[in-house]
């Protein structure tokens, strides 16, 4: 996992980086963790991208909540963005991006096939922030294990296409844009998700922020985890903390159990989860 330091000449860097290879491409694929569909993208990216047309692909739908995904998905679909979901690990998953892009550019492909230009290619490039599986896409797009580089702030590179099998060339620079964080929420979402470091947060805002969502959400698995009934979960993690250190896994003081539950969720091990609701009024 990669951290930057983000200042506001980097942003900068980055945008002009981004914009300049914006030119060469006919489509974005802005990536973004399932797990966090609205929390893990950056909002000046469509200010960016202005009108290329763009997929969303939700990455690493293995850990998120299947219901909930089915639910973005659908929110999506109703304001016409074309959307993917994912888990990158699985060649398998991968000719569902290309599907999207013939659908997403059917209007340009329908004018080369109709000029008679059969071996037309279409070019596009990977956006998103840190750690959402940029590189395994681009990897598993190439086929290969490629020396992926982002466009690091004051770095400057030199871009080659990977060529996929099909008429898709990607760039093998995806463009790395930093999450919004100046919401608390968000930062804590992002951290639980990997997405950020640990240090930016304590492991208590996290836990405390972890606890009152799966008692919210997912209660049945703090339930088993911690051998507690329905009536014993408090949304409140200060007054669960005697209860939970009875189990083996949340022993230790306060700020050992508290990291051993940020550890637990990141691990997978309270479950598959998505952070970022979709809304009555959505
Ligand atoms: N479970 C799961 N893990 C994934 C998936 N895609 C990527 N990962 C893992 O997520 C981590 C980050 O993936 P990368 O491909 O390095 O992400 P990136 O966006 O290129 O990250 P930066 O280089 O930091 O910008 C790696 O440990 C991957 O193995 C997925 O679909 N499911």
């Amino acid at each position: 996992m990669t951290v930057i330091q983000w200042y506001p000449g980097h942003m900068n860097k980055a945008k002009n980086q981004i914009q300049a290879r914006l030119k060469l491409v006919d489509i974005v694929l802005e990536i973004r963790d399932a797990r966090l569909p609205q929390s893990s993208r950056n909002p000046l990216l469509d200010q960016i991208i202005g009108n290329k047309p763009k997929i969303i692909i939700l990455n690493k739908s293995d850990l998120a909540d299947p219901k909930i995904t089915q639910q973005w998905q659908a929110y999506y679909h109703r304001r016409q963005q074309p959307i993917v979901v994912i888990d990158a690990q699985h060649q398998a998953h991968l000719p569902m991006i290309l599907t999207a892009i013939q659908e997403r550019l059917a209007t340009k492909i329908t004018k080369y096939q109709a000029s008679g230009v059969k071996n037309y290619t279409i070019r596009a490039m990977c956006l998103g922030i840190p750690n959402v599986g940029k590189s395994t896409i681009l990897n598993k797009l190439a086929g290969k294990k490629i020396a992926v580089t982002g466009n690091r702030p004051g770095v400057t590179k030199n871009q080659n296409w990977i060529h996929t099998s099909h008429y898709l060339d990607v760039l093998d620079t995806p463009g790395v844009l930093w999450p919004k964080i100046d919401d608390q929420e968000v930062a804590i979402k992002l951290a639980l998700s990997g997405a950020i470091k640990d240090s930016l947060l304590s492991s208590l805002d996290l836990a405390n922020f972890a606890w009152g969502f799966w008692v919210q959400y997912y209660p049945q698995i703090l339930e088993a985890r911690y051998h507690l009934s329905a009536t014993e979960l408090n949304p409140n993690l200060n007054l669960m903390f005697e209860k939970i250190t009875a189990t083996n896994e949340a022993a230790g003081d306060i700020d050992q159990q508290a990291r051993q539950i940020v550890q637990a969720v990141r691990q997978g091990s309270w479950g598959r989860f998505t952070l970022d609701r979709v809304t009555a009024n959505d």
